[in-house]
């Protein structure tokens, strides 16, 4: 049952349409990640859905409220439904724990003080307490604005690329830590990102934005089998378009090498990576790059290579 629902959402600004009727229905609990380029209304979209924006048309409910917008709210935003972007603000002369505490002022100090520690346990904070940020790495005081902003026991949190400082290895762990998290505390979750992959780390479901518009809608192998647009393809990794065919595509993971065949090119770069050697190829006729996996790693630099894939593999894609 629908629990937090945008319904019908526009955004448009003085020079353009940011948001295109975009409808989305959450059951309590329930997570979903929205992925899109830059510029495809992903800030908008989470700005409007927490009561921060106004949008041009449609309705946000978080079951028998609807959400109001800044318009027709004294003091916009909503207790219950917390966004978190990248750039958060920590209060540099307060510690951690006082961070944590901030929301919580106007709360019995009982509450208070056992909510906060609840937190810093849970975000494994507990020793950097008597901190101030500054003292903090990236991801720690990221931790912080999260713990901060879980804090009121937010019905829905959403999330703007809120990981996108931290380097590979912190982000994952810290997705990781905030799912369980999460899904312990029964929280809605909309997680926008630019980042498949950290899309995929957080949640099952994918809704992918392009210029304000749903194109997708999805579980990881659906998008990646039959993906619509070539964005969508593009975003589990690189196409190559096949000479002659202007809207067909073959992945470098399809591709078989030989050394007879019709389609010759020769390789131009090679790179080591984990499970294969992944080759650029200037095709002979048309002079396209295509990118290849050579599982065996058996082709170098300058060598001829022979390039074979099966029709069934071919993606047929627009936009
Ligand atoms: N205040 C504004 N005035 C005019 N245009 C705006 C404004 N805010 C956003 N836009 C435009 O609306 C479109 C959507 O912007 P939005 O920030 O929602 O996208 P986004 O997907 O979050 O992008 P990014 O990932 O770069 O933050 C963009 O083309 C942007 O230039």
């Amino acid at each position: 049952m629908s629990y937090f629902s945008l319904r019908k959402l526009t955004k448009a600004y003085a020079s353009q349409t940011a948001l295109h009727e975009f409808s989305l229905d959450l059951g309590k609990g329930e997570m979903i990640a929205v992925v899109g380029e830059s510029g495809s209304g992903k800030s908008s979209l989470l700005r409007i859905a927490a009561g921060l924006l106004t949008q041009s048309s449609g309705e946000v409910w978080l079951g028998d409220t609807r959400i109001l917008n800044p318009k027709e709210k004294l003091v916009a935003g909503y207790d219950e439904i917390k966004l978190i972007h990248q750039d958060y603000q920590l209060s540099p002369s307060t510690t951690i724990e006082e961070n944590i505490a901030r929301p919580l002022l106007l709360f019995d100090p009982g509450y208070r003080k056992a909510r906060v520690e609840k937190l810093l346990m849970q975000f494994g904070l507990d020793r950097y307490r008597d901190r101030l940020p500054r003292n903090l790495s990236g991801g720690q005081q990221q931790k912080v604005a999260i713990a901060q902003a879980l804090a009121v026991e937010p019905e829905v949190l959403l999330l703007d690329e809120p990981f996108s400082h931290l380097d590979t290895i912190q982000k994952h762990r810290l997705i990781f830590e905030l799912k369980e998290l999460l899904q312990e505390s029964g929280t809605t979750v909309i997680f926008v990102t630019h980042d498949l992959d950290d899309a995929l780390r957080l949640t099952d479901t994918i809704l992918i934005l392009q210029k304000g518009k749903v194109v997708q809608k999805g579980n990881s192998r659906e998008l990646c089998l039959h993906p619509k647009t070539r964005y969508v393809a593009r975003l589990f990794s690189p196409i190559n378009l096949i000479p002659g065919r202007f809207d067909s595509y073959i992945r470098p993971a399809d591709v078989r090498l030989r050394t007879k065949g019709e389609l010759l090119g020769h390789v131009v770069d090679q790179r080591f990576l984990v499970h294969y050697n992944s080759l650029l190829v200037r095709l002979k006729d048309g002079g396209d790059v295509w990118e290849v996996d050579d599982p065996f790693r058996k082709y170098q630099v300058g060598d001829r290579v022979y390039l074979h894939f099966d029709e069934e593999k071919v993606l047929v894609l627009k936009g």
